[in-house]
């Protein structure tokens, strides 16, 4: 036996004997516990966590899945502004903030009523930045003084064109459920454009514009703003939108019925009051600049973490709380494992006063 091995043994021995001491003293202090405690004195006492140690390993762990993830961010990240935009009739698009999307009714000679050409391009505009990776976030207005008219009333003079091809009530039926699906399906597309969306109304927001902004998820306004449920004016119930949507944003249904039945402006302040908006601006400068200050905001947090919220609100807003739990459970077991959580915990644990990079989703 060298003398390296006896040293070993030597050194076992020796654990085993404190070892031994360390069980012996452990049951005294457990059998002390007992007469306070009862059975579950036997139970070991676990030592105090250190608080530090655990920050540090955390820090340690996270700063590899960090790196790596803002080394794919870095490689994905190319400026934002130098994205190709889709250039569209009636609607303008830019990029203010890396990830804002500014989406502007383009039609201020007609007050921005929506032609049957922007009903089909609000559709299809939505339902690409829903798509777009370098989309985080969008603030939807309106060129010039006035943030909307409503439909362009030239849409009904083109249905009753078509009207006159048929006379069979059945082709006229499918002709004008057809035309009310598109336009409904236009305005459900800023809904469930998963990038949050930020509408700001300044001057007058009419008819269909009410439903437009309902499908937004923030609403904003300047105070010389008014709003007006016209439908009723035009001899038609409203038919996209606003009747499902109103009621769960201002939460008084006997204001939504007067609206909707006598078709009154509701003025700036009043909006904010029963909810429609949530800020009112003095001019439309400070309005557009505050929201794309507040969508640049959103746009610098985790995407993952921002359109799960999204996902989970429109979920729960037609379901119950039990099923909504649900739901936001099952997309979490996914949505958890992602770096996102990851590199947004190592920032707000090491108190980083970096904004942490997010990859694009
Ligand atoms: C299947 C059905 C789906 C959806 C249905 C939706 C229903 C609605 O949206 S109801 C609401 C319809 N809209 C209106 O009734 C608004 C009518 N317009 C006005 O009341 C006023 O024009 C105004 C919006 C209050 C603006 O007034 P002002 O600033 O004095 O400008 P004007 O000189 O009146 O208008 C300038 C220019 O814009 C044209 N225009 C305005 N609104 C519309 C519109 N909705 N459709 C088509 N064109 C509109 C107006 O004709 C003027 O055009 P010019 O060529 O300069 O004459």
């Amino acid at each position: 036996m060298s003398d390296r091995t006896a040293e070993i043994k030597l050194s076992e021995q020796e654990l085993k004997k404190l070892a031994v001491q360390k069980i012996l003293e452990e049951t005294k202090q457990a059998s002390i516990r007992v007469q306070h405690e009862g059975v579950f004195g036997w139970l070991p006492r676990k030592k105090a966590v250190n608080k530090k140690f655990l920050n540090n390993t955390l820090i340690a762990k996270l700063s590899d899945v960090v790196s790596t993830g803002i080394m794919r961010s870095l490689s994905t990240n190319t400026s934002n502004n130098q994205t190709h935009l889709k250039q569209y009739e009636t609607l303008s698009l830019s990029v203010p903030q890396p990830f804002v999307y500014h989406v502007e009714l383009n039609k201020p000679s007609k007050r921005n009523a929506i032609s049957h050409t922007m009903w089909l391009e609000i559709k299809n505009c939505f339902e690409t930045l829903s798509e777009d990776e370098n989309c985080r976030s969008v603030v939807l207005s309106g060129s010039g003084p006035f943030f909307c008219a409503g439909i362009d009333l030239q849409c009904f003079m083109d249905i009753g064109q078509n009207f006159k091809e048929t006379d069979d009530v059945v082709r006229k039926c499918k002709t004008l459920y057809q035309t009310i699906k598109l336009y409904q399906q236009s305005l459900t597309a800023i809904e469930k454009c998963v990038k949050p969306v930020l509408s700001a109304v300044q001057g007058g927001c009419i008819g269909g514009a009410i439903s437009m902004i309902c499908a937004a998820d923030l609403r904003y306004c300047t105070s010389d703003a008014w709003f007006q449920i016209k439908e009723i004016d035009i001899g038609m119930a409203v038919d996209i939108g606003a009747i499902q949507r109103l009621p769960k944003i201002v939460g008084s249904g006997s204001l939504v019925r007067e609206l909707l039945f006598t078709g009154r402006k509701l003025l700036a302040e009043e909006a904010k009051e029963c909810g429609l908006v949530s800020k009112i601006f003095n001019s439309k400068e400070e309005m557009i600049e505050n929201s794309i200050k507040i969508a640049s905001e959103i746009a610098s947090k985790s995407p993952v973490a921002v359109q799960t919220c999204k996902k989970n609100l429109l979920y729960s807003q037609d379901h119950s709380v039990d099923d909504g739990l649900e739901h936001i459970a099952i997309l979490n077991q996914t949505m958890l494992q992602s770096e996102d959580l990851m590199i947004a915990l190592m920032a707000s644990v090491t108190k980083s006063k970096e904004s942490p990079v997010f990859s694009k989703l």
